[in-house]
């Protein structure tokens, strides 16, 4: 460690004279945390901007000073549990997901949470990098599980989009042993939507989830399990290959953000390509904007099938059923969590990891109503007060398809893509049990 330097407070900067006589300037809003070293000096962690070719990024710095300024102390962190090496010490693992969002996973754990560990002491960790799509199913299987069943205390950090959780999720759902002790999972958002971390309040890149890291406790991350029936097959690379969707009877996979059928399913599936992720999250739009202007000009597809809602009501929560009156969509949804995107407010009355599983649907319409509804979802989710759409609470969803093309047929599972067969179903039900935690 290098001589501790004299800082003083500038408006609402932190001023001090670097080692090499330079004057620097740190804005309270960089800075990440301050830490407590041996008595009396302190570390302080922030963030520096820093532009490559037009992009701005972040790389975590820190400087070591003399003595605390009041105006620093509401920032003086303590390593939380799920980080620190005392009593029972957790394993921690890294995950790099270098093929999400557009990928910058690596950029953002050499710049900020490399050092961050090494900052607080953590020199310890398992570091893996993705390879494949299969890397961290792998990695669940073989350290997560594993680990879990034996009742070890563990903290997954990812770098990744909601693929990474759902990925873990999955393979812990799956597992028929008991869970000894439920992993920690930490988010630093680098997909595309990261609808789980923009929904837990990790708005905009890497910098909210360090935050969280640091400050956040962890709560049971709720789940739904989709049930298709048996001749629906998953469909993977770039929608040229089908796949079993597990390997017993069950026909299920598990998810916590959101199941979907119609527009919003045809759009995910269409847009997942190497070409399409190119363009972050604006492949969606792009794809959406497809499906909406077919090329021959007719209007959009009307999705049919028979769509079942399970709800509970009155004080005993009885279950009631209800049909859909139409058998022709053009948006049909269940969601755990408010936010697909960033700004993408899909259900505004979600509270994430409340457990409460929200439905969404709109009917058949022109390109241009639905685009508006889009629209209002981008504002603040307005959309959900339009007589248009439908918003209620839901326990389960049924949806019994009368398509005859496989491509009406396309459900998305937290950005997996099931193709359901002629005349099949899915059934979406809460899952009761919790078995990851993730620090929000
Ligand atoms: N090295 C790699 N080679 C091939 N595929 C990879 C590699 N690394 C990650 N992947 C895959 O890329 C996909 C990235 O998904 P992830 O959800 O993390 O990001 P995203 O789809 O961009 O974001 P979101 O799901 O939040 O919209 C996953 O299917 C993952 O398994």
């Amino acid at each position: 460690m290098s001589d501790p330097l004299a800082v003083d407070i500038a408006g609402s900067s932190l001023k001090y004279t670097s080692h090499a006589g330079v004057e620097c300037l740190i804005d309270f809003s960089d800075i990440l945390c301050v830490l407590s070293n041996p008595a009396p000096t302190y570390s302080v962690l922030f963030f520096q901007k820093t532009e490559l070719d037009g992009s701005e990024d972040f790389s975590l710095k820190k400087i070591d000073i003399k003595s605390l300024p009041a105006a620093l102390s509401p920032l003086v962190t303590k390593i939380p549990s799920h980080l620190r090496y005392e009593d029972e010490p957790p394993v921690v693992q890294v995950v790099v997901s270098t093929g999400s969002g557009i990928g910058k996973a690596k950029t953002v754990f050499q710049d900020v949470v490399r050092p961050l560990l090494k900052y607080i002491g953590l020199e310890s960790y398992e570091l893996y990098e993705t390879e494949s799509p299969q890397t961290i199913i792998e990695l669940a299987q073989s350290k997560f599980l594993e680990r879990a069943h034996s009742g070890v205390p563990q903290t997954i950090i990812l770098l990744s989009g909601d693929g990474g959780l759902i990925d873990i999720l999955e393979v812990f759902y799956r597992s028929k042993k008991a869970i000894g002790v439920s992993p920690n999972i930490v988010l630093i958002p680098c997909g595309t939507g990261n609808a789980m971390a923009s929904s837990i309040g990790l708005r905009s890149g890497p910098v909210p989830g360090l935050s969280t890291l640091l400050r956040g406790s962890p709560s049971p991350v709720p789940v739904f399990a989709a049930r298709f029936s048996p001749g629906s097959r998953l469909v993977i690379d770039e929608g040229r290959q089908r796949a079993d969707i597990d390997t017993d009877a069950h026909h299920t996979l598990y998810g916590a953000v959101v199941a979907s059928w119609g527009l919003h399913a045809a759009l995910v599936a269409d847009s997942d390509t190497f070409e399409y992720r190119k363009f972050g999250s604006d492949r969606f739009k792009m794809a959406a904007n497809e499906l909406l202007h077919p090329s021959d000009g007719t209007p959009p597809h009307k999705f049919k099938g028979k769509i079942t809602l399970t709800a509970s009501s009155g004080p005993d929560e009885a279950r009631c059923q209800e049909t859909v009156d139409a058998l022709e969509h053009m948006y049909a949804l269940a969601t755990l969590v408010p936010r697909l995107e960033k700004e993408f407010l899909i259900s505004p009355e979600s509270v994430p990891l409340d457990g409460k599983m929200r439905f969404i649907r709109f009917g058949p319409m022109s390109a241009e109503e639905a685009m508006h509804l889009m629209t209002l979802a981008y504002q603040g989710g307005r959309h959900v007060i339009e007589d248009t759409v439908t918003y209620v609470d839901i326990e389960a969803v049924r949806i019994d398809f009368q398509e005859d093309e496989e491509k009406w047929r396309r459900v998305c599972i937290d950005g997996k893509i099931v193709a359901v067969e002629r005349d099949g179903w899915v059934e979406i039900c809460k899952e009761p049990s919790r078995l990851l935690n993730l620090i929000n």
